[in-house]
């Protein structure tokens, strides 16, 4: 879990990313971070897990986290297999090599996301939503019990989208493992996480349930937009889509 108590953090003097801010996140939950372009989500993923300081406040962590950046390359052509295993680095003592143990883990990776057959492909040669599923895979098999992703569902197409949404669900209530997840997408946050953190202006942010937060009011507040939600019924249950009003 995570606990996050009046925290600020400015760049420079002049500039206030966000101040005073509190919120957390349970074993097992999902939150996601939302905002306008430049609001600060990825500073708030950054100061959450140690990357950069906050200004006041506290930060408090219980586990290993595992952290998705949003997009990487490789100037080596590693395969599949190599980046995930890539994961385990933390467990594998400085200057020695990767053991079998690691690579059953980070096959058991891949299996567990449906991605056995990509192992030998090399990653450079992936499309970007399948790059975004191993990095993924390469995150998890750290053994981590939170997982931080920034913006793990830009550049990719519908079903990918899809599909990353449901891997972050499935994370979190299949296999206990908190998630942390900035989006540009109100839908993404309502599909895959329990918890929001609306990031408004430096000193003003809604946080809570994605039942109390995912409000028209609140969404038109946050992008200046008007918003309407609408209800539907599948055959799962029912779900929930937000479209502005153009
Ligand atoms: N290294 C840096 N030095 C100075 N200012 C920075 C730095 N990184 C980000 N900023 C500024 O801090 C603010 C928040 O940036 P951040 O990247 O956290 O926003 P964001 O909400 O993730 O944006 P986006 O949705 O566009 O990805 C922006 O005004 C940005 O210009």
């Amino acid at each position: 879990m995570i606990k996050v108590e009046g925290i600020s953090f400015r760049y420079t003097r002049e500039q206030t990313v966000f101040a005073n801010h509190s919120f957390q996140l349970e074993s097992g939950r999902s939150l996601a971070i939302l905002g306008p372009n430049g609001q600060g989500k990825t500073t708030m993923l950054k100061c959450m897990i140690g990357l950069l300081r906050v200004d006041t406040g506290s930060i408090f962590i219980d586990g290993e986290y595992g952290y998705v950046p949003q997009r990487e390359s490789s100037i080596f052509s590693y395969s599949v297999l190599d980046m995930v295993v890539m994961g385990r680095a933390r467990h594998i003592p400085l200057f020695t090599s990767p053991k079998p143990k690691d690579y059953r883990i980070a096959e058991s990776v891949l299996s567990m996301m449906e991605m056995e057959s990509f192992a030998e492909r090399p990653f450079n040669e992936l499309s970007g939503g399948e790059r975004q599923l191993v990095l993924i895979a390469r995150a998890l098999a750290s053994e981590c019990s939170i997982l931080v992703l920034d913006e793990p569902t830009s550049a990719l197409d519908f079903r990918n989208q899809s599909r990353v949404l449901q891997v972050i669900r499935g994370l979190s209530q299949e296999h206990g493992i908190s998630v942390v997840f900035t989006t540009h997408s109100p839908n993404h946050a309502v599909h895959a996480a329990d918890d929001v953190l609306l990031m408004y202006d430096p000193a003003d942010y809604r946080y809570g349930t994605v039942e109390e937060v995912m409000t028209e009011e609140n969404l038109k507040r946050l992008y200046g937009l008007e918003i309407r939600t609408f209800e539907y019924v599948h055959e799962n249950g029912k779900g929930r889509a937000i479209v502005p009003v153009l």
